[in-house]
């Protein structure tokens, strides 16, 4: 049987034109299991899960892999140990690290962590020299610095996630309360991802009406401290972890805006040089996130308690960011 000559359309089509973003992520524990669920399902490219796990991030891929045809992702996962996998990624998550367990802070995770981070980042950042590069790591912040400054990046190409899930929890508990969907309440959580953050209430509304004309304040302030507590209530009920079902759907968020240049404007650990009044700091701020990655920082108008309280946000995560820079100075 003759074999048909490819038609002139086919013949005009170049495969290699079209480019699949490519995100790695490190660490296929909870969280980034999760995250690499998340992305697949939502097409927004091929994903490397890598672990120093052997067998780990090589099953777990197998099994998300023979989920596709049932689900209709059309992209790839790989499970690897070899960081030459992940070379050419347009975005590095690094979810590699411990999570806390009950009567922890985040910030007792910072040695062991720290260790981690810095580690990852040498093996990761020579395959991909144009990556963004997005923290997910407690304490988160510090990790964020820490990345920055070791991989000697653009503070715009380096970035950490908490603020969009902290404003979901937030979200969340106010949709609870007033019996309404939370993609009606619309708010901004700002500041380190600790006990300390500053969920916005000035800028807070559900379906355009101010929260304050729908709370009494004292109800505001039982859910503003419930979000600040938020991921310790779900580390005391797992016993052995931490959330990451909510954390997976924040990052895939950000890997989201910037694969797709969405400019978005939401609120992640970004590089200050003196916006908000704060200098060389990581901390969560509202940002455009586009394919320049967090390089537009949007600077909200705050009450004076809310500015009061971002600066005692900043100077918590610079007391733990004082202790990490001498730990890790190479
Ligand atoms: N920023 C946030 O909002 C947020 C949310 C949830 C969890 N976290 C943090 O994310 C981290 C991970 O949480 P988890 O629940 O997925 O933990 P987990 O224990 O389930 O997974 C961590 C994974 O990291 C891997 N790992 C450890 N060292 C590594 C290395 N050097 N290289 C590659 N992989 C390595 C482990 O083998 C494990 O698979 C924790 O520090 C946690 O506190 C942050
Ligand atoms: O609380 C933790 O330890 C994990 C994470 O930071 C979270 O907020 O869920």
């Amino acid at each position: 049987m003759a074999v048909a000559s490819p038609s002139p359309q086919t013949a005009v089509l170049n495969p290699t034109a079209i480019t699949i973003p490519k995100i790695t992520i490190i660490g296929a524990g909870n969280v980034g299991a999760s995250l690499a669920r998340s992305l697949l399902s939502q097409n927004l490219g091929n994903v490397v899960l890598l672990d120093i796990v052997s067998g780990r991030p090589q099953g777990l891929a197998l099994d998300m892999a023979e989920a596709c045809p049932l689900e209709g992702c059309t992209h790839h996962i790989l499970g690897t140990n070899d960081y030459q996998d992940t070379a050419g990624s347009q975005v590095i998550v690094i979810t590699a690290g411990l999570p806390r367990k009950p009567g922890m802070s985040r910030d007792d995770l910072l040695k062991v962590n720290g260790r981690i981070i810095l580690d990852v980042v040498a093996k990761a950042l020579p395959h991909s020299p144009d990556a963004h590069f997005i923290l997910v790591t407690n304490p988160l912040d510090v990790m964020t610095y820490l990345t920055w400054q070791t991989s000697g990046l653009l503070p715009s190409r380096v970035m950490g996630q908490a603020g969009v899930l902290d404003s979901a929890r937030f979200r969340t508990f106010i949709a609870h309360e007033l019996g309404v969907p939370p993609q009606d309440v619309s708010t901004m959580v700002l500041g380190g991802h600790g006990d300390l953050m500053v969920p916005l209430i000035s800028h807070t509304t559900v379906s355009s009406i101010p929260l304050t004309e729908l709370l009494s304040a004292a109800k505001i302030q039982e859910l503003v401290e419930r979000t600040r507590h938020g991921g310790a209530e779900i580390v005391n009920h797992l016993k052995t972890g931490g959330a990451y079902y909510a954390p997976a759907a924040a990052t895939a968020t950000m890997v989201a805006a910037i694969l797709q240049n969405q400019s978005a404007i939401l609120p992640v650990s970004a590089y200050l040089d003196g916006q908000y009044g704060l200098q060389d700091i990581y901390l969560g701020v509202p940002c455009h996130l586009d394919r320049n990655g967090a390089a537009s920082i949007v600077e909200l108008s705050l009450t004076a308690n809310e500015q009061a309280a971002l600066e005692t946000s900043a100077q918590s995560v610079r007391q733990t960011l004082e202790k990490a820079l001498p730990l890790f100075e190479a």
